[in-house]
């Protein structure tokens, strides 16, 4: 169930501009990991980097062996179409496409994994609803529901909380420390720093470059915080990818 997940000199680019630059360590095995930091700094370009929807322009994401499919990936909200007529049911059974093949269909088994995972959501008898007819927090709940069924060793969550009501917030938080408490590896985006100190035990502060990162308590004083702000501010948008100790790949 437990994976860790390593970054070597990693640098991430847009059309060659640094998004993130050299960015080393470790995502221990079942740990529970925040990454915060300014607007701009990097966070959900390193979260799709390490997802492997985003290649690096130099160093690597280790996985460890771990298959794309144990990776479990939920992308910010607003990169999500649910303009698209599926169901409730269908949505959460696509977290266990790979168990039942492109050709194939859902299962009598697979149909009631999608019941048992939209209970523990909160959404019982919600499976045939339009996913267009939701709202965002119980949308939110369906995509953690997917999540439930794909089974993944590694969660990452690009701030799942964003315009999401209170309850919900606090119904996720409860599934996300169930996670943890199972041996999987976790890695969220937040910008609640209080969010962060209250339920995520690590935290990774970027901002652009890892300014700090281990343990909640160490890492998120006025200092740190003070770094990563002038960090940010100050970062030059055209800079040049810079090779130093780079280990280009592209
Ligand atoms: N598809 C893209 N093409 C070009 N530049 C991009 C793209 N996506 C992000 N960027 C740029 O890369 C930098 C890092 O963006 P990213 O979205 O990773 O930051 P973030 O820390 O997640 O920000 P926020 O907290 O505002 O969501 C920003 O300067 C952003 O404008």
């Amino acid at each position: 169930m437990s994976a860790a997940i390593d970054l070597h000199n990693l640098t991430l680019t847009y059309e060659r501009r640094p998004a993130v630059h050299h960015a080393n360590g470790r995502f221990a095995a079942g740990s529970l990991t925040a990454i915060v930091g300014p607007n701009g700094a990097g966070k959900s370009t390193l979260i799709k980097a390490i997802a492997g929807t985003l290649k690096p322009a130099a160093g690597r994401v280790e996985r460890n062996q771990l298959a794309t499919r144990h990776i479990g990936y939920l992308p910010q909200a607003a990169e999500i179409d649910r303009s698209f007529p599926l169901s409730v049911a269908d949505t959460v059974m696509m977290g266990a496409w790979r168990s039942i093949g492109a050709f194939r269909g859902a299962s009598r088994q697979h149909a009631q994994q999608a019941r048992d995972a939209l209970e523990a959501v909160g959404l019982s008898g919600f499976d045939q609803r339009s996913i267009s007819s939701l709202s965002s927090g119980q949308f939110q709940r369906v995509l953690f529901a997917r999540l439930l069924l794909q089974d993944a060793s590694v969660i990452l969550l690009d701030e799942p909380f964003t315009a999401i009501d209170a309850r919900t917030t606090r119904d996720l938080l409860q599934l996300i420390s169930r996670w943890h408490g199972q041996g999987r590896t976790v890695i969220a985006v937040l910008h609640d720093i209080e969010q962060v100190r209250q339920h995520f035990p690590s935290t990774l502060l970027l901002a652009r470059e890892i300014i700090a990162w281990g343990d909640t308590v160490d890492i998120l004083n006025d200092d740190n915080l003070r770094r990563a702000k002038n960090m940010a501010e100050h970062w030059n948008p055209d800079a040049q990818p810079c090779d130093a100790n780079a280990e280009q790949i592209l």
